[in-house]
């Protein structure tokens, strides 16, 4: 299968008065169509940045990427701004605008791009429906619980229908039911509207449960990529090694050493 998001030679640095910070050192990355893909490593390896540079919130100072035939990399500002409709994103914070209902949160790019407001109205609830939010469409998200906070940003994130949803650390301000749930439902989303989803996370349990395919970040450098059940039986690298060893203890058990599961 041909690769549908192409990460070519990726370089991203941050400079300061004093130094240059190299974040990202030539990353190479393919994924599918209808993958859930996720970029595990530890905090500061560049997951963010290198999730951020592909809608180019942060500019590549190298590299090329491609999403489909569109490279991301070449588009101007207007090009850009169209193509970024249809990529998703969701955040560790949620970003919501908290004097806003969650109405109007959902229904806050549907607004910008001028879709009527009839259409606005029938799609902002089949979004509601689909993160199980309806009874909350007039609660403002102080009220809500993190968990449905974040099913709010997922509704936003897929307003526009994209092809493609960035998801940065989605589950990280969660507490494990709310982690689970979140995740159930990205899968839901996978299956059911066929949106590629790129997750970056620190805990390899989230990859597990719904990544298909799982790269390793090491220090700005992509040290091993391979099935989820590749990354979990055998890791290569010494942070994915890492990676299992915690997990392990954490688990008390060895059961997916056995593949269970994966
Ligand atoms: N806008 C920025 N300006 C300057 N330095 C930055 C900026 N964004 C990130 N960095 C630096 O880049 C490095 C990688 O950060 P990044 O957030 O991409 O890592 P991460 O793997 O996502 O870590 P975490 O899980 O802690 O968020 C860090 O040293 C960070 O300080």
């Amino acid at each position: 299968m041909s690769s549908y998001i192409k990460i070519e030679g990726l370089y991203k640095s941050f400079k300061n008065k004093k130094e240059e910070n190299q974040v990202l050192k030539g990353i190479d990355l393919d994924i599918e169509k209808g993958d859930i893909f996720g970029i595990v490593g530890f905090s500061g390896a560049g997951k963010s940045t290198l999730v951020r540079c592909i809608n180019r919130l942060e500019e590549p100072d190298r590299g090329k990427i491609f999403i489909g035939d569109t490279e991301i990399t070449a588009l101007n500002k207007k090009q850009l701004t169209e193509r970024r409709k249809k990529i998703g994103m969701i955040f560790q914070q949620f970003n919501l605008f908290d004097s806003m209902t969650v109405f109007k949160n959902i229904a806050y790019p549907l607004k910008l791009l001028g879709v009527p407001k009839k259409d606005i109205e029938i799609k902002v609830d089949k979004l509601l429906e689909l993160v199980g939010l309806t009874d909350k469409k007039n609660a403002y998200p102080g009220s809500l619980s993190g968990g449905q906070k974040q099913r709010v940003g997922i509704a936003r994130a897929l307003a526009n229908d994209p092809d493609v949803l960035l998801s940065d650390e989605a589950t990280s301000a969660l507490d494990p039911v709310s982690t689970l749930s979140i995740l159930d439902l990205l899968e839901h989303i996978n299956k059911e509207l066929g949106v590629t989803i790129i997750m970056i996370t620190h805990e390899l349990e989230a990859a597990k449960r719904i990544c298909n395919r799982v790269a390793v970040l090491e220090n700005g450098v992509m040290t091993e990529t391979g099935s989820t059940r590749e990354i979990f039986l055998d890791p290569k690298s010494s942070t994915g090694k890492i990676f299992l060893e915690v997990y392990k203890e954490f688990r008390h058990d060895d059961s997916f050493i056995g593949g269970e599961g994966i």
